[in-house]
């Protein structure tokens, strides 16, 4: 007996072995790739290529994208490996315009993985093309300047009750955590505008919607890391399933969905919301006073319920953190730089002063100091800060004999380019003049891309700015914004999530204007 169990375990640990070396075998030859193309890389090591620290949260992706653009100085683009995929990192301006754009034929996918399992994952961010394309023609009419005009004054509501929280703080002349003020300010109006729901996150902090929108963000480790593996490794997340962090939360939103949708068609409720918008899809085909109202054809795509709950749902998660991120990061510079602070506030009492006192659509649009404010903010601390596309067909680099094949990754470093000294000289320091009209046309425009761009850019970019505007103006117009001796001067990110997060909350003081 005793023979024949060391004849078994001597025959395991050499299948083992076998098994375990040609793996290995298969990971160095694959480690080749890049090699044999003449293309320059980052030296991979066994099993995750180059990714193992994003992967297992050790380093922020975003971070990680960084180092590589700034290690790979002087090249236009440089070979990673995810786990066994060729994925190139792309540095120059002029080829990131050619696939964002002129050749977007050839990079059509985000190529991202998308766990179709889980129905609110079916929304326009993950979709591959077949399914994008026309979703995105649909919805592309709900964000026009004339939809956001019409949901002002949702917003400003929001706005309104976000300045008497900071007055609130600067009468009691406490030390506030603005990344949690201005998330539940920023949580009330994409629950309001997405769903027509009051979520009183500003009045109420345990309010419901507010602990869903903490549950998506800061999910359990194995949600974390399924979604961070949706970006970074695809095909690995395919392989696994691994639910990618929004499983928790979809029956809450599905049902919140479906009861707000059954009781505005019982009731022939209107709003001028995304929820009603996306109803006319849903029973129309079309957007009102879209161009696709007077077409044949529109009734062949009709939303589903399940579409419409998905890209609802889509609009909460990429629309609150990012705007709220956005907002927090101005505070933050503003504070640190009293001088940028008092030049704006001068703009917007300016502006404020010929409107009568009051915080219009149009005042906003006036303040064109606050757009290069925001706009500096997103350079030093853009929310998502890469970009993803896939090469979709044998794709010859301009200017190279390098033919990239169907299903190589592609990446561009958002952090990487915007802290680029070639492009942004001395590029730490917070700068708004960087945005002056002068300034920008020096500069290639492909090296500053906070929403990216071509047919993937964002589609609520217009909404992501102004709900910030909105939130700037309200406080500043009735407050100053200080540090603390607790206020950090050196923001660290929070490795495990996608988005480009600080690791803690930001303390900060409000003073009342005289
Ligand atoms: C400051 C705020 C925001 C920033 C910085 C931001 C940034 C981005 C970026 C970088 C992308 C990828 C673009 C590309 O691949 O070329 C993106 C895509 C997207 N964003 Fe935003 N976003 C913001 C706000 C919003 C808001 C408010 C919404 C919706 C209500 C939204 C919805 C989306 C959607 C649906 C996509 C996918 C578009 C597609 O693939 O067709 N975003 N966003």
């Amino acid at each position: 007996m005793g023979v024949y169990l060391d004849g078994l375990l001597t025959e395991l640990v050499a299948a083992v072995s076998v098994v375990l070396l040609a793996v290995y075998v298969r990971f160095r030859w694959g480690y080749q790739y890049w090699k044999k193309k003449g293309v320059s890389y980052a030296e991979p090591s066994f099993p995750f290529g180059n990714m193992g620290p994003s992967i297992l949260g050790l380093k922020s992706y975003g971070k990680f994208l960084r180092e590589v653009y700034e290690k790979a100085k002087g090249k236009r683009f440089i070979g990673l490996y995810s786990i066994l995929r060729p994925v190139l990192l792309i540095r120059d301006p002029e080829f990131i315009r050619r696939i964002l754009i002129k050749d977007f034929s050839s990079f059509h996918e985000r190529g991202v993985f998308l766990d179709d399992e889980e129905p609110l994952n079916r929304q326009l961010f993950f979709l591959p093309s077949p399914e994008w394309r026309p979703r995105r023609v649909k919805l592309t009419p709900a964000f026009t300047s004339g939809k956001l005009k019409g949901m002002f004054q949702t917003i400003q509501e929001c706005g309104r009750q976000l300045s008497e929280a900071a007055q609130t703080c600067a009468g009691r002349g406490e030390p506030v955590e603005v990344r949690e003020l201005v998330a539940r300010y920023s949580t009330d109006v994409i629950v309001s505008v997405g769903f027509g729901v009051e979520s009183d996150c500003q009045r109420n902090p345990d309010a419901v919607f507010r602990n869903w929108g903490r549950r998506v963000f800061t999910s359990d480790l194995k949600a974390s890391f399924g979604f961070r593996l949706n970006f970074i490794s695809p095909q690995l997340a395919d392989f696994f399933r691994i639910k990618g962090g929004f499983t928790e939360v979809s029956s809450f939103f599905r049902k919140m969905i479906a009861d707000n949708v059954e009781y505005r068609e019982k009731n022939n409720v209107t709003k001028r919301d995304f929820i009603d918008l996306l109803m006319q899809l849903k029973n129309k085909g079309f957007v009102e006073g879209d161009k696709l109202e007077n077409e044949q054809d529109v009734g062949k795509s009709y939303f589903t319920l399940e579409d419409l709950a998905a890209d609802s749902f889509g609009f909460f998660i990429a629309g609150f953190e990012t705007s709220s991120t956005t907002i927090s990061s101005s505070l933050y510079e503003l504070a640190l730089h009293e001088d940028i602070q008092s030049k704006l506030q001068q703009e917007i009492d300016d502006v404020l002063n010929r409107h009568g006192g009051n915080i219009t659509y149009d005042a906003i649009a006036e303040m064109t100091y606050l757009e290069k404010v925001l706009a500096e903010t997103l350079r030093k601390y853009p929310p998502l800060p890469f970009l993803n596309r896939e090469c979709t067909e044998p794709y010859t680099i301009p200017d190279s004999d390098v033919v990239l094949e169907k299903g190589t990754g592609i990446v561009i470093s958002l952090f990487g380019l915007h802290y680029d000294p070639e492009h942004f000289p001395d590029p730490e320091r917070f700068d708004p003049k960087r945005f002056s009209e002068e300034e920008k046309a020096n500069r290639h425009p492909y090296v500053y891309l906070p929403f990216g761009d071509g047919l993937h850019a964002c589609i609520g970019m217009r909404l992501g700015l102004l709900q910030s505007r909105v939130g700037l103006v309200n406080i500043l117009s009735k407050c100053s914004v200080r540090p603390t001796e607790k206020t950090t001067r050196d923001i660290s990110y929070n490795n495990r999530t996608i988005l480009l997060l600080p690791t803690k909350g930001i303390e900060l003081k409000f003073v009342k204007r005289i």
